[in-house]
């Protein structure tokens, strides 16, 4: 296997505040890896730099050897919300096609290969629609197949699942590692979701609270045919999901973390009445 993505050393700051804190990993090609971490601590900020879309403070990011310094050609993104990132008023083909337009590619070929994406994710016969047409779900399909139609050597994925209901996303998660498979594509997806790491990753790369920095990077040890019912049963998803939830917060669920933020929450405020009191 080669490596497909190095980042070394790698700090962003927005002005005084530090977000993200001497990242190094790499992932290697045809791998799926994901990075999961609370909500703020600063995955987007670290996708935008691998991206090329934001030039980090320090360090530096690799895609096949060479030095990212502005958006890679062959690099996809597919960010979380899709009804911003698809154009209304072109056909569902032509968004896939959109990207290639500035390839050497005749309008044929650039036709068929859109074709073949849209028939990756299951969208064959949905090509003359316009986006507002379809269903969140199938939106967010055309993204995919949009940033699969220009064969990334590299698919950067931003919490892609996070606006669609739980069903359609069980539904995409399974596409999109049928898909990658399929294909053999290298792909790294940012969530905050401890299950949807573990589900889909081939690898697990945990982040701390902000600043941003790698508290673990775990092998998901899982069969790569996964299936939503027995493998989520499985002892060793359940041991890794309990792993990654430990090293994120201590154990707790996302209700539990909610129920102590705002009892916290209620405890400073009671603690502020007296003062505020007194001073009336
Ligand atoms: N352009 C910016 N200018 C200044 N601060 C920013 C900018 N973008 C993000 N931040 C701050 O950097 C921190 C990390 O933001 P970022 O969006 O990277 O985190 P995240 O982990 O992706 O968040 P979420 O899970 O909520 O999507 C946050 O405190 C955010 O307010």
């Amino acid at each position: 296997m080669s490596t497909m993505l190095e980042v070394n050393g790698l700090n962003h700051s927005y002005g005084e505040h530090v977000v993200a804190k001497d990242l190094n990993f790499t992932v290697e090609s045809g791998q799926l890896a994901c990075i999961v971490g609370p909500s703020g601590c600063g995955k987007s900020t670290l996708l935008r730099c691998i991206a090329g879309l934001l030039k980090p403070t320090g360090g530096q990011v690799s895609l096949h050897g060479d030095r990212v310094t502005g958006v890679p050609e062959d690099l996809a993104v597919v960010f979380q919300d899709y009804s911003r990132s698809l154009f209304p008023w072109l056909s569902v083909r032509s968004n896939v096609e959109f990207p290639l337009r500035w390839r050497d590619m005749s309008k044929a070929d650039r036709r068929e290969r859109a074709a073949e994406a849209l028939a990756a994710v299951g969208l064959d016969g949905v090509g003359s629609k316009f986006p507002w047409q379809l269903s969140g779900g199938m939106q967010q399909r055309v993204s995919i197949a949009r940033a699969l139609a220009s064969r990334p050597a590299l698919l950067l994925m931003d919490e892609p699942f996070a606006s669609v209901d739980a069903q359609t996303r069980f539904e995409l998660e399974d596409l999109l590692r049928r898909v990658q498979r399929e294909q053999g594509s290298t792909v790294l997806l940012v969530t905050h979701d401890i299950d949807e790491s573990v589900y889909l990753g081939d690898r697990v790369l945990v982040l701390s609270k902000s600043p941003a920095s790698i508290v673990a990077d775990l092998a998901v040890d899982l069969p790569a045919d996964r299936d939503q019912i027995t493998t989520r049963e499985s002892a060793e998803f359940v041991k890794l999901r309990g792993e990654v939830a430990r090293l994120l917060h201590g154990g707790l669920s996302d209700e539990e973390l909610a129920a102590r933020d705002l009892a916290e929450a209620e405890a400073a405020e009671r603690l502020a009445e007296p003062r505020s009191k007194e001073k009336l």
